[in-house]
């Protein structure tokens, strides 16, 4: 598999980079970013954070404002950002923002004229790690982050793949997408109008039948616009607690939903989950 570096840039002792690939599962070229710290060297590979980032993003959002590097060169972990979407002008889009483009949601579309592209699942499941791992000097000890839709991406990920992931963490996650706009919107569009297959991508409805428990963290900022419409963290923090699985939620006054909030905490996040991949 050829991949091609687009960028370069020395960032606190070790490296942002950029690059593009073709990927089959999702039959287009696609973009990723990655920084590797400075303790990244083919004889020390280090463990790796894979983030998701929320609706309209791209692989430069979390990179650009989400001041992770600094607190990932300390602790000695790579941070993955992939897009959020297939992309180019042969993949089926929407106008609005939360639906084509820009908001794959990380599921694999069974429906027309989606499912030809969107296999998000697999992609960040199975085809990014496995490029990952055969390119950059990673080992195979795993987390996963994520940003509202990004943020449901990695809830959804980790309860379904428990081996595969040490921890998960996320800011704003949409808990439980199968009842809200948002979920409804895009789930309706991808997998049809069977809520069956939708309860397969819906972390509160994922955690209600699992016995896993797998170490996580969501921090929720009580000024964010879509708490009580779309995020509904209460849904899966009731049930965590009912079932005594290893949730730490907190809820931060005064923070919206935006970068200005993740990059508040992310060093939490980055510390939660350096003591989970030991
Ligand atoms: N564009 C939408 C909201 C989109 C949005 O807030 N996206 C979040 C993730 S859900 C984000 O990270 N945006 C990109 C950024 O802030 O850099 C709106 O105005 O209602």
């Amino acid at each position: 598999m050829t991949i091609e570096n687009l960028s370069s840039n020395k960032s606190f002792g070790g490296w942002h980079k950029q690059y593009q690939h073709e990927s089959k599962s999702l039959n287009c070229n696609m973009q990723f970013a990655i920084y590797l710290p400075p303790q990244a060297t083919q004889s020390t590979p280090v463990p790796v954070i894979y983030w998701l980032s929320g609706l309209t993003c791209t692989d430069e959002n979390f990179m650009q404002k989400a001041g992770a590097q600094r607190i990932a060169a300390e602790l000695g972990i790579a941070i993955v950002a992939p897009d959020t979407s297939p992309r180019g002008d042969d993949v089926a889009n929407d106008d609005s923002y939360d639906l084509g483009q820009g908001a794959g949601f990380y599921i694999n579309a069974t429906q027309n004229p989606w499912g030809k592209h969107y296999q998000m699942y697999d992609y960040i499941n199975d085809e990014l790690p496995k490029l990952i791992k055969e390119t950059f000097p990673v080992t195979d000890k795993w987390a996963i982050s994520g940003h509202s839709m990004g943020g449901h991406g990695a809830l959804m990920m980790a309860l379904r793949n428990p081996q595969k992931y040490s921890s998960v963490s996320a800011f704003s996650p949409i808990v439980n997408p199968v009842n809200c706009p948002w979920g409804e919107k895009a789930f309706t569009a991808y997998l049809g109008d069977d809520k069956a297959d939708w309860r397969e991508y819906d972390s509160t409805e994922l955690l209600r039948k699992s016995s896993v428990e797998i170490p996580t963290l969501i921090d929720q900022g009580l000024s964010d616009n879509f708490l009580a419409e779309q995020l509904k963290p209460q849904n899966f923090v009731t049930l965590a607690t009912d079932k005594a699985f290893p949730l730490t939620y907190r809820e931060h006054e005064g923070y919206d939903h935006s970068y200005y909030f993740i990059s508040s905490f992310i060093e939490d996040h980055l510390k939660f989950h350096k003591e989970n991949l030991k």
